[in-house]
Order: C-alpha cells, then sequence, then structure tokens
C-alpha cells in the first residue's frame, strides 16, 4: 500500500537567503518554502534574477541561509555533499585536460564514491546512457555544446545522488539542441526515477520537463504559486493552457483562453 501521506525527500522551509556586500544586502529570496518527494522533476520558474540559481546553490549546501531550513531525507543541509549534485549552464564546467570518461571518473573517485574498477564500470554505463561511448575518450574541445552538456549530466548522475541539482542546464543551446535534450532527459528520468531539482526561466521547458513547478515573484524571490503538470501543455477545463495560466500568474496578465506563452 501507497503511504498516503509521503515524507518530501527535500523540505525547504521558509528559506530567505541573502548576499552581503560592502555596503549593501541583497535579499535573494525572501520565505520560500516548497516540498520536492523522490522521484519528482520539481521545477523553479521565475524571471531573470529572481533568486533561482541563488536557492539551488543553497540546497547544493554552497550558501547559508539567514532564515528558515533545508533538510535532505531529514537531514538538516550545512555544507556540500555528494548525495546532491549541480550541472551548470555553461559549457566550460568540464575538466579541458580530461577526456569524456575521465572527467566522470574523476568525480567518482576524487569524492570516494568509487575507485578502480567498480568506477570505470559506473562512468562506462553513465557515459552510455547518454549516448556518448563513441566519444569517451575524445576531450571537450572536440564535443559540441549540446555533448558536453550530456558530459555533465553523466557525471552527475554517476554519483548516483539522492538528487540532481540542474540550473538552466540547457538555456545556452540553440532551439533544435534544447528540444532534444529535454527529451533526452525526460528518457532518462523513465530509465531511473532520479529526483530532479530543475531552475529554468523558459515557460514551455518548465512545462515540459516538470511535473510540478514552483513559480516564484521577481526580485527578491518569493513563492507565488505551485502547479501540477503532466509534463505536456494540456487544455484544462477552464479553456487555458497550463503555459498560458503560469504566464498570467507569473506577470499578473488577464489570462486569455488558448493563448500560447513564449519562454
Ligand atoms: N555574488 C553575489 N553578490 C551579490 N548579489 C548577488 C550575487 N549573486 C546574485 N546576486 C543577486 O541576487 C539576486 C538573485 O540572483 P540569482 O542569480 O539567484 O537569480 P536567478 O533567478 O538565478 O537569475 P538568472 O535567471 O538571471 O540566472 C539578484 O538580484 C542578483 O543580482
Amino acid at each position: 500500500m501507497t503511504d498516503p501521506n509521503p515524507k518530501p525527500l527535500l523540505a525547504v522551509d521558509g528559506l530567505t537567503l541573502q548576499y552581503r556586500t560592502r555596503d549593501s544586502i541583497v535579499t535573494a529570496t525572501y520565505r520560500v518554502s516548497f516540498d520536492v518527494f523522490t522521484s519528482d522533476r520539481y521545477v523553479i520558474l521565475g524571471p531573470s534574477g529572481c533568486g533561482k540559481s541563488t536557492l539551488l546553490k543553497a540546497v547544493g549546501g554552497y550558501i547559508r541561509p539567514v532564515e528558515g531550513s533545508i533538510t535532505l531525507a531529514g537531514a538538516q543541509i550545512s555544507k556540500p555533499g555528494p548525495d546532491r549534485v549541480l550541472v551548470f549552464q555553461e559549457f566550460d564546467q568540464l575538466l579541458p585536460w580530461k577526456t569524456v570518461r575521465e572527467n566522470v571518473l574523476f568525480a567518482l573517485v576524487a569524492s570516494g564514491r568509487l575507485k578502480g574498477r567498480e568506477a570505470a564500470e559506473r562512468a562506462d554505463h553513465y557515459i552510455a546512457k547518454v549516448n556518448l561511448t563513441g566519444f569517451a575518450d575524445s576531450y571537450p574541445h572536440m564535443l559540441s555544446g549540446g555533448m558536453k552538456q550530456r558530459v555533465a549530466i553523466a557525471r552527475g548522475m554517476a554519483m548516483e545522488p539522492q538528487i540532481l541539482l540542474m540550473d538552466e542546464p540547457f538555456a545556452a543551446l540553440d532551439a533544435l539542441t534544447r528540444g532534444k535534450m529535454q527529451e533526452e532527459l525526460l528518457q532518462l528520468w523513465d530509465e531511473t526515477k532520479v529526483t530532479l531539482l530543475f531552475v529554468t526561466h523558459s515557460i514551455p521547458e518548465a512545462v515540459r520537463i516538470g511535473n510540478r513547478i514552483l513559480l516564484l515573484t521577481p526580485h527578491p524571490g518569493r513563492a507565488k504559486a505551485e502547479l501540477g503538470s503532466t509534463g505536456t501543455d494540456l487544455v484544462g477545463p477552464d479553456g487555458l493552457t497550463l503555459s498560458a495560466r503560469i504566464d498570467s500568474l507569473l506577470f499578473d496578465r488577464h489570462p486569455t483562453a488558448r493563448s500560447n506563452a513564449h519562454g
């Protein structure tokens, strides 16, 4: 029987995050709360500067909250750990002097996750999962942007973290490649059911990737609404697509039935 009240894997409660510079304090997020359950594809969506990246860094353990708490499987997050892996937007997140296989292996071995043959087998397994077996001995400069992002995803997945944190991983790709990468990520999720926390400012991407979507207000980010998504942009009983509903909530616009939002 399934538990009617499952405990969240990740619980973010009343989170206020700030940057303190020499002469000012910037509040990035204000009292944001949300829960992520095992195997969720949880998307944080909001305009540029609303604190999405800052939130992800706090879940990664790189920023301490000034207020509120973050717990993973019931334990307070206080520092970075191999149970949370970040995939960034930038193509330069790989080590340029290491091959694809060495990049994936390095993370596994340096974190103490695995060593020797086990590490090599795990690395090859995830390189195959992102369809890069034929490029395992290539260096990053020999790969396209999309291929580099696949390596970053394989490296993150190989760590078998409790949650994979993705900060606009496809934002720097052309539209066709971006669509293909979204499809591949969903396939990978189908095979692994990895829990995703995915940040984007694109409404169509949020609708495509997420099973649950948290909308943040413009700076400083506050939780505005949480929506469930089927992963497709179906028209609801009110005649609105999910994109149109999100658009109206994010920008306080009057929704138009069957209108399409662009992100
Ligand atoms: N290192 C920093 N020092 C001071 N302020 C910062 C720093 N990093 C971010 N900020 C500020 O914190 C706020 C939130 O930034 P953040 O990068 O988290 O937003 P975002 O929603 O991820 O934006 P984008 O979609 O453009 O990446 C912004 O006002 C930003 O200027």
